[in-house]
C-alpha cells in the first residue's frame, strides 16, 4: 500500500491510499480517516479503534463521501475509523458500459464477484471490499506490531444507494459469522433484481440467469437469515429523492421480510423534502454514526 496524501481534517487525518488488488487485478485507491483518538498520546495500549466501512454510490470515487458526507466529525465524536472504498476497478484494460452509460461499469462495480466476460476479469468487488481490503488494511496499518486499528472484527459497515445496497448485502452474507456488527444505509437499493439499475447491473456482470442474483439480493437474502439478538438494520431514505420509485423501493424490504425473524428489525425512515445529493447522506450521517458507535459497543 502505498500513501499518496495524508490531510488533516477535524482533528485527525485523512489517509488517500492506493495500492495493487490481488481481486481486481488493478490499482485501487481507498481512503481512510484516523479519528484524533488515534493520535491521542494517551490512548489505551490494549484498546483498538473500531471502523465503520462507507460504500459509495454511482459514479462515485473514495472522494466524494470523505469530502462531502461529514463522518469525520462523528468519527472523532465517538472513536471510529472510516473506510471509503472505491465503486469498481478502474482503468483503460477494465471493460465499461458498452452505452457509455454512468450506471455500469466503471464507477458502478456494484459490489459482487462478476461470473461474466468481459467483467469477470477484473469485476471482483464483492471479494474485494469484504475480504481484501480489511486484510490489506490491517497489515499496512498494523504491520508495526501496534495493533491499533480494527479492520477485520470489530467493523460497522453502511454505504448510499448502490453502496447502501452493497453494505446490507454484506452485512446479510456475513451474518452467520458476525462479520459487522452493524448495518445501515442511505437510500439503498434494497431489492436489486427487480428494479432497473439492478437488473443491468446483475445482468451484466451475473448474466441472465436469475437465480445467480438471489445470491446477492439482499431481499432474497434476508428470507434465509436468522436474525439474533437486538441487531436492526438502520435506513434513511429522502421522499423527494427522484431515484426512490423506480430503483430504491424500500417498502420492498419491508415486504420480504414480513413474518420473518427480521420483521419489525428493519427500520426505513422516510424522511420528508430530501432529495439522494450528500445533503440528504449529510444530514442523517450523525444519526448512522450514533447508532453504529452504539453497536459497537462505543457508548
Ligand atoms: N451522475 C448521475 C447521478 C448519479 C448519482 O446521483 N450518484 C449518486 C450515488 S447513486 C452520487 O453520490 N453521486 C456523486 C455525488 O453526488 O457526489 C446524474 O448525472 O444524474
Amino acid at each position: 500500500m502505498k500513501v499518496v496524501k495524508e490531510l488533516s481534517a477535524c482533528g485527525g487525518k485523512l489517509i488517500k491510499l492506493s495500492h495493487d488488488s490481488i481481486s481486481t487485478k488493478t490499482r485501487m485507491n481507498v481512503n481512510v480517516y484516523l479519528p484524533k483518538q488515534y493520535y491521542a498520546q494517551d490512548f489505551p495500549r490494549d484498546r483498538r479503534i473500531p471502523t465503520v466501512v462507507y460504500l459509495s454510490g454511482l459514479t462515485c470515487t473514495p472522494d466524494n463521501a470523505s469530502e462531502k458526507a461529514f463522518w469525520q466529525f462523528q468519527a472523532d465524536k465517538y472513536g471510529f475509523a472510516m473506510v471509503f472504498p472505491d465503486t469498481s476497478p478502474r482503468g483503460d484494460k477494465v471493460a465499461n458500459d458498452p452505452e457509455g452509460s454512468w450506471d455500469f461499469g466503471q464507477g458502478a462495480g456494484f459490489y459482487v464477484n462478476a461470473t461474466q466476460d468481459p467483467y469477470a476479469p477484473h469485476y471482483q468487488m464483492y471479494d474485494y471490499v469484504h475480504k481484501e481490503l480489511p486484510q490489506t488494511l490491517d497489515a499496512h496499518f498494523n504491520g508495526n506490531g501496534v495493533a491499533k486499528l480494527d479492520f477485520q472484527d470489530d467493523v460497522a459497515i453502511t454505504g448510499h444507494s448502490m453502496g447502501g445496497f452493497g453494505a446490507i448485502c454484506g452485512y446479510l452474507k456475513g451474518y452467520a459469522e458476525r462479520k459487522y456488527k452493524s448495518c445501515s444505509a442511505f437510500a439503498p437499493i434494497v431489492n436489486p433484481s427487480n428494479v432497473p439499475w439492478g437488473q443491468k447491473a446483475f445482468g451484466g456482470y451475473l448474466g441472465d440467469e436469475r437465480t445467480q442474483w438471489q445470491a446477492y439480493d439482499p431481499c432474497a437474502l434476508i428470507k434465509n437469515v436468522k436474525h439474533v439478538n437486538d441487531d436492526k438494520i438502520l435506513i434513511h431514505v429522502g421522499d423527494a429523492d427522484p431515484f426512490l420509485e423506480e430503483h430504491l423501493k424500500p417498502e420492498l424490504l419491508l415486504e420480504a421480510v414480513k413474518a420473518t425473524s427480521w420483521e419489525d428489525h428493519v427500520q426505513v425512515k422516510k424522511v420528508h423534502g430530501f432529495d439522494h445529493s450528500y445533503y440528504f447522506v449529510s444530514t442523517f450521517v450523525p444519526e448512522h454514526a450514533e447508532f453504529h458507535a452504539k453497536n459497537l459497543g462505543l457508548i
